[in-house]
């Protein structure tokens, strides 16, 4: 599906009402990729979201820590860890059930980190806030599945929410996604334009039905639009010219 003219018509619409922006980072702004340590943003990227933090009022929003984020990006306001970190305006909001799951999963990292010497490939990262495994490099079918169970297990023993990605399996606290967020931080009465490729982006879409949604890459969504990757940093520059 191209759907790219249809969404600047859409746009230009709602222009004037100086809606807000809110974009996903892997997988929408960069590609996805074996490593994410590395996972930085490119020179013409770095300018864009500058000139777009310039031109809309821009939120960043990510399954990661706020510290990759401004690691890769730089200083912008980021809702990150699926939303349990607002970072607005320079200032950083937990929710307010974070610090005791930031123990569990510090808990639960501390018990299950050794089981990656036991699966070659697996890693395993505490983010602060949600705890990440890494499937990406595990050639071995069964280790996969294997992890996989003890992961359902580790949900299942501490009634935490098991969200499943590209290549990751990640343990996070309930009740809490994208969608929900970004509704919190919204001005309803202005417009809203949401970018995101993941499952988790589709949440946003789900909560913010009045806003222009755009999917990125292929598979069912409950976005208004699709685009591949390749045409976000076009579409996003073609934003800018849009008076
Ligand atoms: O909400 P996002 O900004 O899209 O973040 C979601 C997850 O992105 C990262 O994982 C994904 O990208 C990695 C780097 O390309 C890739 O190795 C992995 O397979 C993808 O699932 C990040 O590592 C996670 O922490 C984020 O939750």
């Amino acid at each position: 599906m191209y759907q790219e003219n249809k969404i600047i018509h859409r746009i230009e619409k709602i222009i004037s009402m100086e809606p807000q922006l809110f974009l996903d980072y892997d997988g929408t702004l960069v590609p996805i990729i074996k490593n994410p340590e590395i996972n930085q943003a490119d020179y013409d990227l770095l300018k864009l979201i500058s000139h777009l933090d310039s031109r809309f009022e821009m939120y960043i929003v990510t399954g990661r820590e706020v510290s990759d984020i401004i690691r890769f990006l730089g200083e912008y306001n980021i809702i990150g860890l699926h939303g349990s970190i607002f970072h607005i305006d320079g200032q950083t909001i937990n929710i307010p059930e974070f610090a005791p799951y930031v123990e569990l999963f510090n808990q639960i990292y501390q018990n299950t980190v050794y089981i990656q010497e036991k699966f070659h490939g697996l890693r395993i990262y505490n983010k602060t806030g949600s705890i990440l495994f890494h499937m990406g490099n595990i050639k071995n079918q069964r280790s996969r599945e294997t992890v996989h169970k003890i992961i359902n297990f580790l949900a299942f023993r501490y009634n935490i929410e098991l969200y499943t990605g590209i290549d990751i399996i990640e343990l996070r606290i309930p009740h809490i996604n994208k969608g929900t967020a970004i509704k919190q931080i919204r001005n309803l009465n202005r417009p809203a334009i949401i970018i995101g490729d993941d499952r988790t982006d589709e949440d946003s879409f789900i909560a913010n039905q009045d806003a222009i949604t755009i999917k990125i890459g292929d598979g069912d969504t409950h976005a208004r639009f699709a685009i591949p990757y390749e045409r976000v940093r076009p579409l996003l520059w073609e934003l800018l010219k849009i008076l």
